[in-house]
Formats: structure tokens, C-alpha cells, sequence
């Protein structure tokens, strides 16, 4: 069992405002009072019983600190500290302050594909190195990928959210239906094991970038019914100006079969994201 600080997590952190909340838990601004540093906490409530339905068990909360400690990389949100109460958890990670990926493509015109390789190769350095670890994210989205300054030229991309990763142990079989109807990937829906190859479905770009899915339908059931049946479109007015190399890179994944998908690693080496020649090279 993970051993968490048990001292009050407020005598080391002043707690400031709120940043966000969801699923996850509520996310706060904190000041490191021995240094000035600023952090960010995120403060989870536990479950009080076995029976109760509300907060997280404490098992769940070990995972994902496991998880964070297994991943120090630099497109991945750092984790700086875990303190415990009767009724809380609270962990210190890194403060991320250029807001979420999803807003920062919806607030320019147009993503260019330069733009979006330059998205893509820092998501999928960071999910290449997760699953040389064997620990799939299982909740990739624009969402969940913040930019540590959006006001410089080549944002630095962080992932974070770790609530529903999974590191797999070899010959244990891991199914799971949680995830977002847009993002998940067949398999999951049809509760069929799992693997990493569940991540490589979130990377068809530079349609993911949007936020866009070419499964989206009228509503969530649409959606999941459109993924099971592969019944998508990429409509002209997001992907009429989209390169040949790019259109192949997205085939590559969507691929129903996971084994049949590219590897985050292939996927570094796909010409699309590392071109042959500077001619070959998207704008
Ligand atoms: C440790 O696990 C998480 C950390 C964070 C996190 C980490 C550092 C950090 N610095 C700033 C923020 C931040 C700022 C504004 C809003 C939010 C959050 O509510 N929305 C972020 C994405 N959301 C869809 C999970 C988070 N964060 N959020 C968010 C969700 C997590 O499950």
C-alpha cells in the first residue's frame, strides 16, 4: 500500500483559487510556502465507506500515483507530492498555466498542418514513452492536453489526467468502458481487451486538434454506434486542404482492428510527421 505524506498538506501549501473541476476532483492554484513556488493541487475526496458511492477509493488513487511516478518525461504533467487525510487526497503537480490544447485551436482560425505536426510529434513522444512502460492513458483528448504558455511560438504540450490509465501486467487481461464517447475507441466500446493500441485511436489528426471527430453523430449512442460500424466522414470543410501524406496517416490509425494500427513509435517515423525530404515537408 502507497504511503502517503500524513501531515496537513496546508502547513507546506497555501491553497489558492480554483483552476477547474470534473471528474477528476478540483484542481487549485497552490503556493509553496517554503519556497514561494507555485504548484497546482489537485484535492480528490475519498470514499468514506464500502458501501458509498461517493469519492474515489483509495485504490484507485494509488494507481494513478503510481502511474505519474512512472512517467517523468516532459510532454507529461510532473508530480511533486501526495499528502492524505481521513477524507482526502491531495496531489502536487506541476501548475500547467497556457489553459487546454482544445481552446487553444478554437481560438486561431485555422490550425496549419505545421502547426499540428508540431502538436502531434510532442503527444506522441509523450505516448511512445508511456507505452514502452506499458501504461496506456485510455482518456486522450484535446482536453487533456494543456500548453504550459500558449503566448510563445512553439507551445510546450503537457498531458495530464490520469485517472483512467492502466499499466498493463503481461498475460492479465484489462477491459474497461470508461472514456469519452467521442475519443474511445471500438474495442472499448465492445468490451474487448484492452491495450495500448486503445491510445492510438485519439491521434487522427489534425481532426482531433479540433476537437472535431469523424464519428460525431446527433447524439452520444449515435456517435458510439457510428465507431463500432467505422461509419465516418471527414467532412470537406475540415479536411478538403488536408495533404495526401497526412489522409494516410489518419487511415493508419483508424484502423478497427488495434493490431492492425500504427504504433505511437511508427507513428514518429511516419513521413507525415517526419518527412523524407524538406520538400516532402507539410507548410
Ligand atoms: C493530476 O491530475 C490532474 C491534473 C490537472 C491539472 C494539473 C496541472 C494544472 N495546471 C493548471 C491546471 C488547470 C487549469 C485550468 C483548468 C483545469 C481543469 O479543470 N481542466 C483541465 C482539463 N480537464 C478537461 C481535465 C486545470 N491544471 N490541471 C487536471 C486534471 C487532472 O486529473
Amino acid at each position: 500500500m502507497a504511503l502517503f505524506k500524513l501531515q496537513n498538506v496546508e502547513d507546506f501549501y497555501e491553497i489558492g483559487d480554483v483552476l477547474g473541476s470534473g471528474h477528476y476532483g478540483q484542481v487549485c492554484a497552490v503556493r509553496e510556502r517554503a519556497t514561494g513556488a507555485r504548484w497546482a493541487g489537485k484535492f480528490l475526496k475519498l470514499r468514506r465507506s464500502a458501501s458509498s458511492r461517493l469519492g474515489l477509493e483509495r485504490k484507485s488513487v494509488e494507481k494513478e500515483v503510481e502511474i505519474l511516478q512512472a512517467l517523468p518525461h516532459c510532454n507529461i504533467m510532473a508530480l511533486k507530492d501526495v499528502f492524505e487525510s481521513r477524507a482526502e487526497v491531495v496531489l502536487i503537480v506541476e501548475l500547467i498555466g497556457g489553459g487546454e490544447l482544445f481552446d487553444f485551436v478554437a481560438e486561431k482560425e485555422n490550425l496549419s498542418e505545421g502547426e499540428a505536426i508540431e502538436f502531434m510529434k510532442q503527444i506522441l513522444e509523450a505516448v511512445s514513452f508511456m507505452h514502452s512502460k506499458k501504461i496506456a492513458h485510455f482518456d486522450l483528448k484535446p482536453e487533456n492536453m494543456m500548453l504550459l504558455d500558449k503566448e510563445v511560438s512553439h507551445p510546450h504540450i503537457k498531458i495530464i489526467d490520469f485517472g483512467l490509465a492502466h499499466c498493463f501486467i503481461q498475460g492479465k487481461e484489462y477491459k474497461s468502458l470508461s472514456g469519452t464517447p467521442q475519443y474511445i475507441a471500438p474495442e472499448v466500446i465492445n468490451y474487448e481487451p484492452l491495450s495500448v493500441a486503445s491510445d492510438m485511436w485519439f491521434c487522427v489528426t489534425p481532426y482531433r486538434l479540433s476537437g472535431m471527430s469523424p464519428f460525431q453523430g446527433d447524439t452520444d449512442e449515435e456517435t458510439l454506434r457510428n465507431i463500432v460500424s467505422m461509419n465516418y466522414e471527414f467532412e470537406d470543410r475540415y479536411f478538403s486542404d488536408t495533404s495526401a501524406v497526412a489522409k494516410d496517416f489518419i487511415q493508419n490509425l483508424l484502423v478497427k482492428d488495434p493490431s492492425g494500427r500504427l504504433t505511437a513509435e511508427e507513428c514518429l517515423v511516419h513521413p507525415w510527421i517526419k518527412p523524407l525530404t524538406r520538400n516532402d515537408a507539410a507548410s
